[in-house]
């Protein structure tokens, strides 16, 4: 069984490369080839309601931080979070090493390509494979050092973009541990209940720049790193910047420019809600793992980002799991005759490749007892027998 997170897509390539990507920038129309057509409907941009319960923003200063937490994640799945303790120069500096990137021409981002079985470099979203119409969005994943990537791409000054993301992956993983404690703490949770999470002093996505590799310690979490770009759309309404899905982590954190396009599902993927971007503020989403740690009490929660038709957006998440190798399985405390475990051990190397493969059906396909969908999306191949349904889980 592979043990680094780089090694969880060898056994499911990707055939979709980069050569797929259009240069945005000089479509004056959109192409057939991203009009999401009426089939995909439930997958196209909708006005959002008017009137809808905003998603809750969390003070993580106050002291009711915890119980609002708590609610949020058993309520929505996602918060925002402020006074978070990020500060707002680290942030700005990742999102200009975004905007850095996707700004340079086609030629210049393709040699930083990711390979077909591989996890880390510039290419469409993982799940475009699940669908028949493209994404009008790009992409670029780090998972360890971005060293070699960033060497190709700027040669002669590849060290300051190098330092910005060290500097980025080292607060999102103390954020990313805090808020993991406090949402297993909403819950009853504490470090005694997770042996493999005691020892969480090390992460693995970068290494110092031009450092030797980090040895991943026993109990370090794994983390990767996902730079988006939604170019501004000539017809957005008919096109899709990401299709609707989970993330396959225990949480993400997620930085968005300030142009909004970030939706979640509500109310059993009867509507959208928009989750506006705040300056400095943070998204948290809860992930599949969590979800599944949680025996369910923490629906990972279904999101899409929709596009805009006079403004770039850019959005960062840091997608923080735990060590790649450790079984996750519903939290012992969470288990009783009544609560029986719902989902089988897996480590996050294999939901990921499980993802890779079944997409919207990796959950259910590591569920132990048949339930009815829990928190919204089906395999996008199986709509013609689902109008509106949206399901996971
Ligand atoms: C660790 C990972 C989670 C992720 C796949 C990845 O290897 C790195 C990129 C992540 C991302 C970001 C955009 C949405 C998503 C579904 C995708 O295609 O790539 C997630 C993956 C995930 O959470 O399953
Ligand atoms: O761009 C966004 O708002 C969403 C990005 C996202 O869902 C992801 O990277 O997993
Ligand atoms: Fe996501």
């Amino acid at each position: 069984m592979p043990s680094r997170l780089a090694d969880a897509f060898r056994a499911h390539p990707v055939h979709l490369q980069p050569k797929h990507l259009h240069d945005f920038t000089s479509l004056k129309e959109l192409p057939d080839s991203y009009k999401w057509a009426s089939d995909e409907d439930q997958y196209r941009a909708q006005p959002d309601p008017a009137h809808h319960e905003p998603v809750p923003v969390v003070d993580l200063s106050d002291p009711n931080a915890l119980e609002e937490i708590g609610h949020a994640c058993r309520r929505w799945g996602v918060f925002q979070v402020v006074n978070h303790g990020v500060p707002t120069t680290v942030l700005d500096r990742m999102e200009n090493v975004a905007k850095g990137f996707f700004s340079l021409p086609a030629h210049q981002k393709l040699k930083a390509a990711r390979s077909p079985d591989g996890i880390s470099g510039y290419g469409l979203a993982r799940i475009s494979s699940f669908f028949p119409k493209l994404m009008w969005s790009e992409g670029f994943t780090m998972v360890g050092s971005p060293l070699e990537h960033f060497q190709r791409v700027w040669p002669h000054d590849y060290t300051q973009f190098c330092d910005a993301v060290e500097e980025y992956d080292k607060q999102m993983q103390k954020l990313a541990q805090t808020l993991m404690w406090l949402m297993l703490g909403s819950l009853g949770i504490t470090k005694e209940d997770l042996n493999w999470a005691n020892n969480s002093n090390s992460t693995t996505t970068t290494t110092p720049r031009g450092g030797p590799k980090k040895e991943v310690a026993a109990g370090s979490s794994s983390a990767a790193i996902q730079l988006n770009h939604y170019p501004a759309c000539p017809d957005p309404d008919r096109a899709m910047g990401l299709a609707p899905h989970t993330d396959s982590t225990l949480l993400t954190i997620l930085h968005q420019s300030n142009t909004s396009g970030l939706q979640v599902l509500r109310d059993d993927g009867a509507r959208w809600v928009t989750v506006p971007p705040i300056r400095g503020g943070l998204v948290v989403h809860i992930g599949d793992l969590l979800h599944i740690l949680s025996n369910g009490l923490c629906p990972s929660v279904v999101h899409r980002a929709v596009v805009n038709r006079d403004r770039n957006r850019i959005s960062i998440a840091y997608l923080h799991g735990p060590p790649s190798n450790v079984r996750i399985s519903p939290v012992q405390k969470l288990v009783g005759p009544s609560q029986p475990p719902l989902y089988r051990a897996v480590t996050w190397n294999e939901y990921l490749g499980t993802k890779a493969k079944h997409f919207n059906k990796a959950l259910s396909s590591v569920r132990l007892c048949a339930a009815a969908p829990i928190n919204g999306l089906v395999d996008a191949k199986d709509q013609k027998n689902n109008n509106n349904a949206v399901k996971v889980g």
